[in-house]
């Protein structure tokens, strides 16, 4: 960050981290900037608005701060005599500190080191003050002046009051801080923008609410019934799969655009259900997360990369035979890609209130892109997960689908809940009400997503955010459940796993359950790990994903290996198609509209830009997964991330892949799909610079 302090005497190296494809701060003016500086050491990256993350200019940085670090500490305290004692300082300079410190005794705080001089006087008791900084030929050139305040009414209205202080400087050449503070004192006392006072501060409950206010209710007082209602018509506002084309797929989820997106799928469920199981199928790891027939076997979260089937472009382009893609290999018109896997701990009905791992558990999924959703098909496990066998009396699946998601949905709704009155603050009294809307807002943003995302859903919801004070003032606990009902479906929408689809007890419940929810799939994460054990040993080989062909015994294969093939064919594979562990993991990403793109150098060869390696035969092997509505101008940022090219955009082209026809794509273009199946885009992106 760069600030400018109005000299260009100011002493120390400023390192201007000055990005070519800036278009937040064009190059010109970062360079007129750094002029003012002496010394000003210049950091120029090939990237946009962003700090270079390469290792030479981050060791610079690194050394940079490194030098400056005791002016950065503003924490440790000077005082008058240590002014006083420093030479380096004018005396202009140590007689105003000395005439600052004689009138605001209590309220002037000096920060060390003491050259430059940087001090604080406080405006409004401990809740909002000035700040300074003289530049070496202060006064004769301007002090820096700044406001820090904890107060809302002051922080509203922090342009205007610091207007008025600017107005209150003396002429230059002349001492101006005191006429400054003097100036906010009366400016603050004047307009009475002392708005905190008299108001409830945050965290406490507010007197002139009513007691039985639904907002001030205990955390386990949550009515169930409103909770269903505001499920229900979620659903109908945001019915499943319809989010990824909304504007506010973009906004969904922590990650960067103009990036590769790097997809985490988190699972959950109650405890015994088999997400260590489908963990360990999916990710294929050597050394398995433990697994057990008890509840809460996994405590800590086990994270590692796994690997989902996307639609390959290779089978229409009729090249299937010479497509090489990174991972693995294409079959049945599909290839693989990398996502990560997180299990975590079991859930317990109550975990929301701390039972069981509790909100720990739920905030080690708050990384997570997607959900799915573990459950125990067989019916053996009640609610906590403990496994009565098949004399257990049959607990019904559909069940554990509606107790998860409401935990989820109670997690957030009573987080909301407990600052509902710092929302209904802002919302009463006018001059905060330009406040509450962002209020509201960041109640949510601590789910890794933005305030525009949550503005989008509230509006999704049937409100208008230009009324948001006035409603919310009416709202009640129906219109808290909708918000948080459909924040829920899209931020973190669930896809079903119906586990344990081997026992004889499961069909029947996988058909009554695929029957009731649309995004269900029947998984058997045993008979998928087994497969993979079995292929380790060398007693069969396995095509992930695949139905009963996908399974050839070996010569030297075990009897019991054979029978054990021959029943999960038939109980598994026959009936469901395949076990259903890369199927589940691909409806998870797929139900974020992420958009694939194959890089090519030419559209006759289909030769891929990759990072080097493979044979100049090989077809559409880089495959690159980006956000939803990702624009050609971002395709080209994130080719240029992973180094697959170099230099400006020039020109971007894209074969549609039923027609062989190419088109010409503007930069802002979005790529969007064209029907119901997953976007991928095969794509000709030139520039100015000649890959290395
Ligand atoms: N029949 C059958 N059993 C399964 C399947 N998947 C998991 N299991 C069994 O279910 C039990 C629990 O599996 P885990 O993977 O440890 O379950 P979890 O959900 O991770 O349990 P916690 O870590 O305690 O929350 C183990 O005995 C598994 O072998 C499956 O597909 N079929
Ligand atoms: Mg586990």
């Amino acid at each position: 960050m760069l600030v400018w302090v109005g000299s260009a005497e100011v002493p120390g190296l400023v390192p201007c981290s000055v990005g070519t494809e800036d278009t937040v701060v064009p190059l010109e003016e970062s360079k007129r900037l750094a002029a003012r500086f002496s010394n000003a050491e210049w950091l120029e990256h090939e990237a946009g608005h962003v700090f270079s993350q390469r290792s030479e200019d981050l060791r610079r940085l690194g050394e940079f701060l490194e030098l400056r670090r005791e002016q950065l500490l503003p924490e440790e305290l000077a005082s008058v005599e240590e002014v006083e004692a420093d030479d380096r300082l004018s005396q202009e300079q140590k007689d105003e500190v000395e005439a600052l410190a004689s009138i605001f005794m209590e309220e002037l705080t000096i920060f060390k080191p003491t050259c430059p001089v940087r001090l604080a006087v406080k405006v409004l008791h401990e809740r909002a003050s000035l700040r300074f900084f003289f530049p070496p030929l202060y006064p004769q050139v301007p002090c820096v002046c700044d406001l820090d305040s904890e107060d809302l009414g002051v922080q509203l209205r922090r342009r205007e009051l610091l207007e008025a202080v600017e107005a209150a400087r003396e002429p230059e050449g002349f001492p101006s801080v005191m006429a400054m503070v003097q100036e906010a004192q009366r400016w603050i006392e004047e307009h009475g923008v002392t708005i905190d006072q008299g108001l409830p501060s945050d965290g406490t409950a507010e007197e002139d609410e009513p007691a039985e206010a639904w907002w001030l209710c205990e955390d386990a007082q949550v009515d169930q019934e409103l909770l269903t209602q505001a499920e229900k018509k979620a659903a109908e506002l945001l019915p499943d799969g319809s989010s990824g084309s909304r504007s506010w797929a973009r906004q969904c989820g922590a990650g960067a655009y103009g990036k590769p997106w790097r997809f985490t799928v988190g699972l959950v469920g109650k405890p015994s259900a088999g997400k260590s199981t489908l963990f360990n199928a999916a990710t294929r790891c050597e050394k398995e997360a433990a697994m057990a027939p008890h509840p809460f076997t996994t405590i800590d979260p086990n994270v590692e990369p796994g690997w989902f089937a996307v639609p390959c472009p290779s089978v229409t382009l009729q090249c299937q035979d010479e497509c090489e893609p990174e991972h693995g290999r294409a079959d049945r018109g599909q290839r693989r890609f990398p996502l990560l896997v997180k299990d975590v701990a079991g859930l317990v009905p109550g975990a929301y209130l701390g039972y069981g791992r509790g909100n720990a558990f739920l905030n080690d999924l708050l990384d997570a892109d997607s959900l799915v959703h573990v459950v125990d098909a067989s019916g053996r496990s009640d609610a906590e997960g403990v496994d009565h066998g098949k004399a257990g009396k049959g607990h019904d699946p559909l069940k554990d689908v509606e107790w998860v998601r409401q935990e989820i949905h109670m997690w957030i709704f009573c987080n909301v809940r407990a600052k509902w009155h710092s929302v209904r603050k802002r919302a009463k009294f006018a001059p905060l009400q330009p406040l509450a809307a962002e209020r509201l807002f960041g109640l949510f943003t601590g789910y890794h997503c933005s305030q525009q995302l949550v503005a989008q859903v509230y509006e999704s919801t049937g409100h208008r955010i230009a009324t948001l004070p006035q409603d919310v003032l009416n709202w009640s606990e129906f219109d808290l459940h909708l918000l948080v009902a459909c924040f829920l479906r899209v931020r973190f929408p669930i896809v079903i796993a119906l586990n344990k689809a081997d026992t004889a007890e499961a069909q029947e419940h996988i058909v009554r359950a695929q029957a009731a929810l649309g995004n269900a799939v029947a998984v058997s994460a045993r008979s998928e790990l087994w497969l993979l054990q079995q292929q380790r040993k060398g007693h069969l080989t396995y095509l992930e994903g695949g139905g009963p062909q996908s399974i050839a015994i070996t010569e030297h294969a075990p009897e019991d290996v054979r029978d054990q093939v021959s029943q999960l064919r038939q109980k598994v594979l026959e009936v469901y198609g395949s076990t259903g562990v890369m199927e589940v993991l691909s409806r998870a990403v797929l139900q974020r509209s992420p958009v694939f793109c194959c890089p090519v150098s030419e559209f006759t060869t289909l030769q891929s830009l990759s990072s080097g390696g493979y044979s100049t035969k090989s077809k559409l092997v880089t495959m690159m997964m980006l956000r939803p509505l990702s624009t050609v101008e971002e395709v080209h940022a994130a080719l240029k991330n992973e180094k697959l090219v170099r230099g400006d955009l020039v020109r971007a082209e894209m074969l549609h892949i039923s027609t062989g026809q190419v088109s010409v794509l503007r930069r802002e273009e979005v790529l969007k799909p064209e029907g119901a199946q997953a976007a991928t885009f095969v794509l000709r992106i030139l520039t100015n610079k000649k890959a290395k």
